[in-house]
């Protein structure tokens, strides 16, 4: 079964490299120049404005999710049982590895085709501007990159991305479940999570970024607008604003950061996998000219070569098979090619298309 660095090195993403250290600069660069956008932004932020915040020892929980899936796409957890003490060690982290020097950075650059290390978003090759923001993607163990930016004391730094990922797989093993309950789909309705429904095979990354401080924001584009390719994304945010998910209707609205709280995005193969009944969201990240922001992503998807396709519990003849079946590595595939057209690439032909990408 190829692994995620495999699938990911079979679709090569070219994005330019060489890029200026981000904080050394005064004004933004003309490359780094988008079209205002803050005027788009939602800033009503009445209750229905609001990404739900969800508390996951409510025994409502998973209607509360289910509803905030189709409706939104995202929601907010709270008492989601990682330790606060994880989340501010996975942060400091990022703080440290993103405050190396430039050139120090670079010796852990990701490779044209490689899918780990030091570099620009993936996204950034559909994208004629560059975003002003710095990533460290890690798959797997991240012993050989961690050597390359602390060869004193990367084993410290292991420890604890080991951990953040085990805490993770964990909580996104809870969500899918309460997800998929909302739906109606049980353990025994999904062969691959495995007997104990533990989503043992699960393939995932972790995706650092960095927003530094910026000279001139309203023009700057953190991260442009996309959906992740995942099942579920489980985001952790510093209490820095920047987020911000499109609501149909009602356009741009930030998430703001709750103490504590992580951020769940739907991704694309659950849109899939619910046959269009949960969103997968639109999303983007807005910068500011008085601190970093950071995030940490756990990008959570199915094992690499399991067929996804609509569950049969949600598909009948009032409800017709929305999407095609497509193993995460042909997504991935799809993704590298047509990006934010993707999913209506795997929709069965005929069926309405929903998927207009502003
Ligand atoms: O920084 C954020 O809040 C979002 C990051 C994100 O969307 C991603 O890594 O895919
Ligand atoms: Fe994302």
């Amino acid at each position: 079964m190829p692994s995620l660095s495999e699938i990911y090195r079979a679709h090569p993403v070219h994005v330019q490299h060489k890029h200026p250290d981000l904080n050394s600069l005064q004004e933004l660069p003309e490359s780094y120049t988008w079209t205002q956008h803050q005027d788009q932004t939602n800033n009503n932020s009445t209750l229905n404005h609001t990404v739900p915040v969800i508390d996951l020892n409510d025994p409502n929980a998973s209607n509360l999710i289910g509803h905030a899936c189709r409706t939104w796409g995202v929601y907010q957890v709270l008492n989601h049982g990682v330790p606060i003490t994880l989340l501010h060690d996975i942060q400091h982290l990022g703080e440290t590895l993103f405050s190396l020097p430039s050139h120090h950075k670079h010796r852990a650059a990701r490779s044209p085709d490689g899918v780990d290390g030091y570099g620009l978003a993936r996204i950034s090759s559909f994208f004629p501007k560059l975003m002003w923001s710095e990533g460290f993607t890690i798959v797997g163990s991240p012993l050989e990159r961690f050597r390359q930016l602390w060869p004193q004391d990367y084993h410290r730094y292991c420890d604890i991305v080991m951990q953040y990922d085990e805490t993770m797989k964990k909580l996104a093993e809870k969500l899918m479940w309460l997800m998929l309950e909302s739906l109606g789909i049980i353990e025994e309705d999904l062969k691959w999570a495995g007997a104990k429904g533990e989503f043992k095979k699960t393939c995932a990354a972790l995706q650092l970024n960095s927003y530094p401080i910026c000279p001139d924001p309203d023009r700057a584009m953190g991260l442009a607008a996309h959906t992740d390719s995942t099942l579920l994304t489980i985001l952790y945010q510093n209490n820095i604003s920047g987020l911000q998910v499109e609501r149909k209707g009602s356009g741009w609205v930030t998430v703001a950061p709750v103490n504590g709280g992580l951020v769940v995005n739907v991704g694309d193969l659950m849109q899939i996998l619910s046959n269009g009944l949960y969103r997968s969201v639109l999303h983007r990240v807005l910068v500011n000219r008085v601190k970093q922001r950071l995030s940490v992503a756990y990008l959570c998807g199915p094992p690499a070569n399991v067929e996804i396709c609509p569950h049969e519990k949600l598909v009948g003849p009032n409800e017709p098979r929305l999407y095609k079946s497509v193993t995460w590595n042909e997504y991935l595939g799809t993704k590298a090619k047509h990006f934010n057209k993707a999913l209506s690439k795997v929709r069965v032909s005929g069926s309405m298309s929903e998927e207009v990408i502003s």
